[in-house]
């Protein structure tokens, strides 16, 4: 006899089926007399499921208390702030804003457009028309708007939203493009290595209305108002405009999330992105090479995206706009990870995409500021978002823990592969891209520092996964040597694994991310010159990338041991080891760190072939000279001269 949980017992009688007799409890029958819910209708229950929540409602106007205003008004301010973000800049009229799902039949307040005048233009057929804003929905509602609308949209085993970016699976730099203007054409950096590349005032506006229409043609569009920067003297106001579910999200995670109170005194934002994904721009268009755009107007504070859904995008094209706007504040913004020891020593991260800033940085035993973009002011560092974006690409629970873990609801994965029945993530499977992705908001790891701040950097880490494997796995820099490196933005990757190209590719950009800067590069690196002389931080090369030979012969060197490599620094016993100088690259390398094998800290030691590591060391140290040889004319600092001989001088000698 088994007792089936509802108190009644099932008997086995041989005949079939079990007969099944109902046990009384105190001789009563069990029935439905319980109590029942207070509604006489369906609709009602269901109204019943759902309690109010706090209003988010941006203010237009800064410090003014609202207090007393209804929140019919309320919406009504939110929605005119809205309206005026999707306003065309020719037509009179255009559709009407509403809020809420279309999908949903409610009451809806609404606001026509306030169209810039354009006398002779008649009304269009899209002033007749509703388009619905989503307004920073929470991740639960963003969950059904994606699952519901979007394709290639799915929740895994473990909780997250799988995405699918699309045609484009990263980001297109050569279709990033900045408005040339007479203050921009001084202030930034053009030219020969520069990411910035051209397009004039008029074109941004062509692709700006092409962007807006395409937005107010759809039922609904998704806004975020969020910040940039966990500095408060120094937040930025973002608001998103896309049309994807996937997108809202993304931001949600990668944005500083505001509370309900920030978010009701939010205001005008400062910067505006309009995302049209999938909508290409128009080739006929002045400038355009590829359907593709994505543009910039600093004077406008706008950005537009046409022609991809890859939302690295937005998270990238802020981070060019902090590059721009923290300088002029005396402000150094860095592609770096950041975090923090329990006794406040705080450690950078560079390194160019995949070779270790969200890995080193998400540390169990510290605590992390943030994995990819930085601030450094007169009070600290201060991270720009407030979420992570992390490779999954092999992603294991063992070796990165804290990155497993956060990949649960509310993460959106992008581009990863899953079984299709229990929807377990398939984290080698590389069909899709090998980008794939996860962007979590940074309290999902554990040991998250907030608020995302910290004091002055003690050590400062430079991370170049040499496929070449010919840089130590450790040295330790001197100033100028830091600097020479990071205005060189050195790693090397293997080019494409299919195509079987063994041969290592190098890659140098300046500053560890020159496709997000916009002035010079010697501006930053004499920025971070200063900041880590007066602070007296410590610089490091360490080679997350091959050992034993190039990639092809040697290894990639193991996680564990680069791990052991960075508590060394991060605990000082680096700082007092035996060191002795490299030739060609003139390193000061480590005899011996704690936990790793002595013979791989000089690279020609972990070679057997020593003919062929001379002859690699030497072809790189000349790509690194030439590469130099564009920053020969520039004066790094003011009235330093000696830095800049100094600078010149700690590149390979040979
Ligand atoms: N020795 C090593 N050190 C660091 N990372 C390693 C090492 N060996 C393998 N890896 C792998 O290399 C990848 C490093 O990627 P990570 O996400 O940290 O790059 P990132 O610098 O943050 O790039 P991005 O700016 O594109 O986000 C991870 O997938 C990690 O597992
Ligand atoms: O921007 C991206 O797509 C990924 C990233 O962090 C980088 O490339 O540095
Ligand atoms: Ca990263
Ligand atoms: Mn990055």
């Amino acid at each position: 006899m088994a007792e089936n949980g509802n108190g009644n017992v099932a008997t086995e009688n041989g005949n079939g089926l079990g007969k099944i007799q109902t046990k009384h409890h105190n001789g009563i029958c069990h029935d439905d007399s319980g109590p029942t819910v207070k509604a006489s209708t369906i609709d009602e229950l269901h109204s019943l499921q759902k309690k109010k929540s706090a209003p988010t409602t941006p203010i237009s106007g800064n410090s003014t208390p609202f207090t007393n205003l209804t929140d019919e008004e309320r919406q009504k301010m939110q929605l005119q702030s809205i309206s005026a973000s999707l306003a065309s800049l020719t037509r009179e009229t255009g559709p009407k804003v509403v809020k809420g799902d279309p999908a949903k039949s409610q009451k809806v307040a609404h606001v026509t457009h306030h169209h810039h005048v354009a006398p002779t233009i008649a009304v269009s057929d899209s002033a007749l028309k509703f388009t619905h804003v989503l307004y920073n929905l929470s991740p639960a509602e963003l969950y059904e708007q994606a699952i519901k609308y979007e394709k290639g949209s799915f929740v895994t085993s473990s909780g997250a939203l799988a995405t699918l970016s699309g045609a484009k699976t990263g980001r297109s730099p050569r279709d990033k493009r900045v408005v040339k203007d007479e203050v921009t054409e001084s202030e930034l950096w053009w030219g020969k290595g520069s990411p910035n590349i051209e397009m004039d005032e008029q074109t941004f506006l062509v692709n700006r209305e092409r962007a807006v229409d395409y937005l107010n043609s759809l039922d609904k569009v998704f806004v975020n108002d969020q910040f940039l920067n966990w500095d408060p003297e120094n937040r930025i106001k973002v608001r998103i405009v896309s049309a994807r579910a996937y997108h809202s999200l993304f931001m949600h995670n990668m944005c500083i999330r505001p509370s309900p109170e920030e978010l009701e005194n939010f205001g005008t934002p400062d910067f505006t992105i309009y995302n049209a994904g999938k909508f290409p721009c128009n080739r006929f268009t002045h400038y355009m090479t590829s359907s593709t755009s994505i543009d910039l107007n600093l004077a406008r504070r706008e950005m537009v995206i046409l022609g991809t859904q890859y939302a690295g995008e937005m998270k990238k094209g802020l981070f060019s706009v902090m590059h721009y706007l923290m300088p002029k504040r005396q402000i150094l913004s860095l592609h770096s990870g950041s975090n923090m020891g329990k006794d406040g020593d705080v450690a950078l991260f560079f390194g160019l995409s995949g070779t270790g800033k969200t890995t080193l940085s998400t540390d169990h035993n510290r605590y992390l500021i943030g994995d990819d973009e930085h601030c450094w002011s007169e009070n600290g560092v201060s991270n720009i978002e407030g979420g992570c974006y992390a490779k999954c690409i092999d992603l294991s629970r063992e070796k990165e823990p804290d990155i497993w873990n956060a990949i649960r609801f509310g993460t959106v994965l992008e581009n990863v592969v899953f079984d299709e029945h229990t929807r377990e993530v398939d984290y080698t499977d590389k069909s899709v891209t090998e980008n794939t992705r996860a962007a979590y908001p940074i309290e999902y790891i554990p040991n998250a520092k907030l608020p995302c701040v910290g004091p002055h950097p003690k050590n400062v880490i430079l991370l170049a996964c040499d496929a070449f494997g010919v840089l130590p796995p450790v040295s330790k820099l001197s100033l100028a040597q830091t600097m020479y490196h990071f205005i060189s933005g050195y790693t090397a990757l293997v080019a494409g694994t299919e195509d079987g190209i063994k041969e290592p590719q190098a890659t140098f950009s300046a500053c560890f991310g020159a496709a997000f800067i916009m002035l010079h590069p010697t501006k930053y690196a004499a920025m971070l010159a200063e900041k880590m002389e007066t602070h007296g931080a410590t610089g490091w090369l360490v080679n997350t990338g091959w050992s034993g030979g190039s990639y092809g012969t040697g290894n990639r060197i193991k996680l564990n041991y680069t791990r052991k490599i960075i508590d060394a620094i991060h605990n000082g016993s680096l700082l007092k080891a035996e060191y002795k100088k490299s030739e060609i690259f003139g390193l000061e390398t480590p005899t011996e760190v704690e936990g790793v094998p002595s013979e791989i800290l000089d690279p020609v030691n972990a070679w057997s072939d020593k003919y062929s590591y001379n002859e690699t060391l030497l072809k790189l140290a000349g790509l690194f000279k030439k590469n130099f040889e564009t920053f020969t004319n520039y004066k790094i600092g003011t009235g330093n001269d000696n830095l800049t001989e100094e600078i010149l001088a700690a590149g390979p000698n040979f």
